[in-house]
């Protein structure tokens, strides 16, 4: 099977996105671990497919494969980079796009100044929908690691599952020591992203996110609203912060329980391409 894809990145999260409108599009895990593969295929943390939407009340549906393979329910960054795809390949003229994932809708607002905004929905914290073994919700648990290390961690859902430590220092936060072990935690039965967060203000924190299916990323959009989430529920945070990830800064803001998080960043083409899958 020959496909066209858009190579495109927010904020270094680079994504292969496929239109799976104008081309039939079968596929397989396996199928999906070439593509991401950066050795011997095109290379990138997750591949977005583009379908038409069975749902009248949406434009458009958008499925989201990590390099591993695995189907999750959101990506912050790759529904940015959407919105940007299916403006730039005159998909839709709108510039406000609602779209269906395996977690809910979404609204994307690409703005004049080539922002996208996103309303990412509500975040859910009881423990069963994260989903998170825990007898109560909390904004605080312990986590006991393999190594004999025992983490505090705060427990998100943005769609997909976040947990998030506080550290001192992100350069020198244990991400690629922990992230695994945290990643894998029984105690999260569909696994988990593990975002490492130094508080530098009531509006500023630093981020390095171990992301689950693919290790640690240069950005990761639902992980910066999870972790500003935890952050004031933990009494540490305003509601609008700014996040600053390896790859760049995103613009987080969360009004309290039961309101959607809204999260402001980029979306850049990178090149268009064929493969044969
Ligand atoms: N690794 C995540 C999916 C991609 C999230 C990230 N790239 C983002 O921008 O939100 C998961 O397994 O839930």
């Amino acid at each position: 099977m020959r496909l066209r894809f858009t190579k495109m990145h927010g904020l270094g999260n680079d994504f292969v996105v496929i239109d799976g409108i104008s081309q039939k599009v079968k596929l397989s895990p396996e199928k999906i671990r070439k593509l991401a593969d950066r050795h011997f295929g095109v290379g990138c943390d997750q591949v977005l497919l583009v379908e038409v939407p069975n749902n009248p009340d949406v434009d458009f549906c958008y499925r989201i494969f990590n390099a591993d393979g695995s189907e999750v329910e959101n990506c912050g960054n790759g529904a940015r980079c959407f919105a940007r795809f299916v403006r730039d390949r005159r998909l839709t003229g709108k510039s406000e796009i609602r779209v269906q994932t395996a977690s809910g809708q979404m609204t994307l607002k690409v703005r004049s100044d080539d922002q996208v905004s996103v309303d990412m929905g509500v975040p859910k914290l009881a423990p069963a929908e994260i989903p998170f073994q825990a007898d109560a919700e909390a904004p605080e648990y312990i986590l006991e690691l393999e190594d004999g290390s025992r983490l505090s961690i705060g427990a998100v859902s943005m769609g997909n599952p976040h947990a998030v430590a506080l550290v001192d220092d992100v350069d020198t936060a244990p991400v690629a020591s922990q992230g695994p072990q945290v990643e894998a935690h029984s105690r999260f039965p569909q696994r988990v992203n593990a975002g490492f967060m130094q508080v530098c203000g009531r509006s500023e924190v630093r981020l390095r996110v171990y992301e689950r299916g693919v290790g640690e990323t240069l950005a990761c959009g639902t992980g910066a609203c999870a972790a500003v989430v935890s952050g004031i529920q933990r009494g540490l945070l305003n509601e609008q912060v700014t996040v600053h990830l390896p790859g760049g800064d995103l613009d987080i803001q969360w009004a309290g329980p039961g309101q959607p998080v809204v999260m402001t960043g980029p979306a850049a083409n990178v090149f268009h391409g064929q493969v044969k899958l």
